[in-house]
């Protein structure tokens, strides 16, 4: 943690009164004291690196965020390969990629997609060129699958990729204006090559998306090739510091080997063979969904130390004439909205924990032929990533507005966080198309529960039926602060939400609906049943955690808080749900409101060590607001007179405009 030469008094005064130790619990959240070592040297690395210095992204404009964004990614490339065992791993990778490019790393799609669609599809002969090239950085790759007319429904892109035996080369274009590749990251201005996902023809057949690698640009001037149309989309909400690109492709060719051709393959002389399960051209981005996953708990975990260290700071209206302002954070209503925002950070943490351990050893089986669970994980990448990053997206925005009009300022560090994050509830597929996936998912393991069949751990409830629910729930006791009761509670709403989404399926089709038209149908149901199961899951891992944790009595006791904080607030949020099939009484949700109520002056005890225990650094934070050291107002200040627009006291449009305006009456006077 950063020391700081003063303390604002009233944030020095919440740590001395926390009684948790907030490094336990850091050690907690980056894996252990070996990890944590390991992530504050990355960071020594990069913060004290005077390369990594530049002016304020705020006070830059488009082409210099693209400039500097590219320069710090390039020296970021050289710089951690001298960083030996400090980067042993992914997860090193990405911190180390995010500290050092905090404005946008122009390789993040060369590391992850490109790197990984070439790991997961090609063949080994394309791997061995390919990836020595990609590590190396001699090219710098991207993903382009989404078109301006399609980017949810795969099925219809509308490039093509035709097989031409004659000279052994696929032939691609783009034939229409919907086909122009459009958003990919680094697209624009910054990649030689991309993953490019375009329809197959070969034979006189369509045989759908495949995955193959193009080159777009020359590797000794960056030219684009013949053949090849490409740019930058533009100015956008968030990312000014990316490329995000089009592509047109005009009859461009490429060898056969540059198809990914591990599961399905082209022949020389034209013939196709179609890949065990279609579904495994889309593993990349069940890759990237659960790392946004971890996205969504570090991105929740900023604001709220953001928002909770600024109102300890704060002081705002005397609650009686004479008496000294209270400090913003102790009004039970400022409490109220931040600090279930903290609990839910803290349970974002420990389930992307259990999404990254799953991925990765469903991941592995997938490698190794077994295709058992590729559903399971797909309903559970895709529901969380939907399920965080919608609650991170609409917490950010809670957290700006709880720290009033300075929230509002680019230096509380608000404005970059939520327009950098709130893409992640739209890319790497749209929520709410991820959650009908969900649940189609759902549907499909109820039917199989029924009949008897053994389900996979993360559904394993739906094969009980909601007496043997309900009997569990009421055999864990009525105390409705007791854990066991919240999962048993939160079990029984996604049993019966999904039962219900279900039953309006099976409505549907029986009214003469094909599968599709009734999933349709019952869409809006089945969402719901996919948020109300993926709430479920966070509870339960939650619960989990904490009878796992090793911890002292006093941590247990702060994580029991924010967990019941968690849980209970969530009801008090879908309390229809609920009541509606008497999950809980009229009588039970008013108690849980006031429990919820109860539990904020617990938190509040604790709530600045908490968001400490996140160990941001300041330089990570990049707010003015929420400065480790609470001084806020000195930086406010300083902060706008470094603005350009106070480089002179009178600004050269007072001589253009203000002036002729003012004095245009003078003569007359
Ligand atoms: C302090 C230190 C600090 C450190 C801080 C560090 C902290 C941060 C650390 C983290 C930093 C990272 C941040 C991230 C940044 C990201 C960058 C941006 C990247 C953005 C890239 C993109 O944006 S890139 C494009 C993504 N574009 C989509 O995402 C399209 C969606 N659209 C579809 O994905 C399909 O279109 C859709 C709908 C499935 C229908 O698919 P479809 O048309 O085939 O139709 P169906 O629905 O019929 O599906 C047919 C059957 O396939 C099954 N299935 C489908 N998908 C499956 C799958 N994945 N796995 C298995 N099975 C699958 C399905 O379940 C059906 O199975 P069944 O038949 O048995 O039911
Ligand atoms: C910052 C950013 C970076 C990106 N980077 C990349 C990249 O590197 N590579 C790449 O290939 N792509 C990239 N994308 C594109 C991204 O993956 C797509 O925008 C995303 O998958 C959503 O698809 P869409 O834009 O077609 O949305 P649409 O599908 O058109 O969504 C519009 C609305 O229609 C609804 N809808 C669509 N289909 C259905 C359905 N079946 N049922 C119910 N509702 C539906 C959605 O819920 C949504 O409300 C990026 C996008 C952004 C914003």
């Amino acid at each position: 943690m950063m020391t700081a030469k003063r303390i604002n008094p009233d944030l020095q005064r919440e740590r001395d009164a926390a009684t948790i130790d907030p490094e336990e619990l850091t050690r907690i959240i980056f894996d252990g004291a070996k990890e944590l070592d390991k992530k504050r040297k990355l960071e020594d690395a990069v913060f004290n690196d005077p390369d990594y210095k530049s002016i304020p992204l705020n006070f830059m404009s488009r082409e210099e965020q693209y400039e500097e964004g590219i320069r710090r990614s390039a020296i970021a490339v050289t710089k951690k390969e001298a960083l030996g065992d400090l980067i042993e791993n992914h997860n090193d990778l990405i911190s180390y990629n995010t500290l050092a490019c905090g404005i946008g790393n122009a390789f993040f799609l060369h590391e992850s997609m490109f790197a990984d669609s070439i790991k997961r599809m090609a063949t080994d002969e394309l791997k061995q060129k390919m990836m020595p090239l990609q590590q190396k950085f001699e090219i710098i790759g991207t993903y382009a699958q989404t078109e301006m007319g399609h980017g949810t429904f795969l099925r219809g892109l509308e490039t093509t990729a035709h097989y031409d035996p004659n000279t052994q080369e696929f032939v691609l274009n783009s034939p229409t204006v919907t086909s122009t590749k459009w958003w990919p990251g680094a697209l624009g201005k910054t990649s030689t090559h991309a993953v490019v996902l375009a329809q197959l023809y070969t034979q006189g057949k369509c045989h759908g998306i495949h995955p193959f690698v193009v080159q777009l640009r020359s590797l000794e001037d960056h030219k684009s090739l013949p053949g090849i149309t490409l740019g930058d989309i533009g100015p956008k909400f968030g990312y000014g510091a990316n490329d995000n690109g089009f592509l047109r492709l005009n009859n461009h060719r490429i060898p056969r080997e540059n198809m990914l051709m591990k599961y399905s393959q082209v022949a020389p002389d034209g013939t196709y063979t179609k890949p065990p399960k279609a579904e495994l051209t889309y593993g990349t981005m069940t890759f990237i969904r659960s790392m946004i996953v971890r996205a969504s708990a570090f991105g929740l975990a900023r604001g709220t130390t953001i928002a909770i260290r600024y109102s300890a700071v704060r002081r705002q209206s005397e609650m009686r004439p004479g008496e000294p302002e209270p400090q913003v954070l102790s009004y039970p209503t400022q409490q109220y909205k931040l600090f279930p925002l903290l609990a839910t950070a803290y349970a974002f943490f420990f389930v992307q924990k259990k999404m990254v351990e799953t991925y990765s050893v469903v991941n592995q089986q997938i490698n190794d032929g077994d295709y058992t669970r590729i559903q399971e994980l797909h309903g559970l990448s895709s529901g969380l990533k939907a399920f965080t990053s919608w609650a991170t997206n609409v917490g950010l925005e809670i957290c700006r507005m709880s720290c009033g009009g300075h929230g509002y300022s680019m230096s509380s560090g608000f404005p970059k966080l939520y327009v950098d994050f709130t893409p992640n509830c739209t890319y790497e597929g749209e929520n709410t198309v991820l959650l009908l996936q969900t649940a189609r998912f759902l549907v499909k393991s109820l039917k199989e529960g029924k009949r008897g069949a053994k389900l996979p751990g993360t559904v394993a409830y739906l094969s009980s039926n909601v007496t043997e629910l309900r009997a569990r729930a009421t055999s864990a006791g009525r105390d409705l602060k007791d854990p066991r009761l919240l999962v048993a509670l939160y079990k029984e709403r996604a049993m019966r939400q999904i039962m219900f989404a279900s039953d309006k399926v099976e409505a549907a089709r029986s009214e003469g609906l094909d599968l599709v038209g009734a999933l349709n149908r019952a869409s809006v149901h089945l969402v719901r049943a996919a948020n109300a199961h993926s709430h479920l899951l966070v509870v339960e891992n939650f619960h989990e955690k904490l009878q796992e944790l090793k911890v002292s009595q006093k941590l247990k006791k702060t994580l029991l808080q924010l967990f019941q904080l968690y849980a209970l607030d969530g009801i008090t949020n879908c309390s229809g749900e609920f009541l509606e099939d008497g999950i809980l009484s009229g009588t039970e949700v008013k108690a849980i409101r006031q429990y919820v109520v109860e539990l904020l002056p617990l938190i509040r005890v604790n709530a600045v060590a908490l968001v400490d225990a996140f160990d941001f650094r300041d330089e990570v934070l990049d707010s003015v607001l929420g400065r480790y050291d609470g001084n806020v107002y000195e930086e406010l200040l300083k902060w706008a007179l470094s603005s350009p627009l106070n480089k002179t006291d009178v600004h050269p449009s007072y001589d253009k405009y203000l002036k002729p305006l003012l004095h245009r009456n003078r003569s007359k006077l």
